[in-house]
């Protein structure tokens, strides 16, 4: 049987989605998932994703990591969901749907190609050592580098998130270096194990860190570059909780197709 599937991009994040809201999910083949995210043998992704239907909400998201894996929430692949969500006729510029880490509110701009997704409040951050842990939705490490653009960030990020602190669960290690008017960010995956273009949970824990790193408080706007685009984040900041957070980036169709 062949399935219809669709290639979307938020800033470079790149995803496989598929429409399966007429029926639940029961099973899902973890290896063939692995081999459509295959950069030479698939069709290559950072990830895939499901839509299906759910009573409570206008759909619901499951995301799975490249390595076939059930993933924490994927920010980018949100802001794509809900892009995709809008092709299907399944909603319209506004919805409210279910991720793994709870419900989410999401607007798509006029021309459909920009979204601004909520993103859980957070309240715990922590510190190892210089870095700062948070948990955005999915688990994130972020450090300050300088000259970013030269480092190395596949070796590095590895080392951390393969460290006797995280190799069990997985972290999602982010570099930042502040560039005056935004701030730069490289990520290495978890899940995909390799760096990506970009991460939206990950840039969302960036502006968080950066934040109280900084002592800032009051409604934060940060504007963020990534390898593949611009991204915005804003929240309100008390010091302790960060509350009304949008993570605002764009949400493209690539390309659409079968696979057998
Ligand atoms: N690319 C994502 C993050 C996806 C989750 C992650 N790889 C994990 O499971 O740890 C994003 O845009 O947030």
């Amino acid at each position: 049987m062949k399935t219809k599937f669709y290639k979307y991009q938020g800033a470079g994040n790149d995803f496989i989605l598929i429409d399966h809201t007429h029926s639940t999910l029961e099973h899902t083949d973890n290896q063939f998932i692995e081999d459509l995210c295959h950069r030479r043998f698939g069709i290559g992704a950072d990830g895939l994703m499901f839509v299906t239907k759910h009573e409570n909400y206008d759909f619901e998201m499951y995301y799975f990591n490249a390595d076939g894996k059930l993933g924490s929430m994927c920010g980018n692949g949100g802001r794509c969901i809900v892009a995709f969500a809008k092709q299907l006729g399944i909603i319209e510029r506004e919805t409210n749907f279910l991720a793994v880490d709870g419900p989410h509110y999401a607007r798509i701009s006029e021309n459909g190609e920009w979204v601004d997704l909520q993103m859980i409040d957070v309240n715990t951050i922590t510190k190892d050592g210089e870095a700062y842990v948070l948990n955005t939705g999915s688990p994130h490490y972020v450090t300050i580098q300088n000259n970013l653009k030269d480092f190395d960030v596949f070796s590095e990020g590895k080392k951390i998130r393969y460290n006797q602190i995280y190799s069990e669960k997985g972290i999602n290690v982010n570099f930042v270096e502040d560039q005056g008017d935004h701030l730069f960010v490289r990520t290495y995956e978890r899940g995909v194990e390799d760096e990506t273009y970009a991460c939206g949970t990950g840039v969302t824990a960036v502006a968080m860190a950066i934040a109280k790193h900084k002592n800032q408080t009051g409604h934060i706007k940060t504007d963020i570059k990534v390898l593949g685009g611009d991204i915005k984040i804003e929240f309100d900041y008390d010091g302790a909780n960060f509350t009304n957070v949008f993570l605002c980036g764009p949400a493209k169709l690539v390309f659409e197709g079968e696979v057998n």
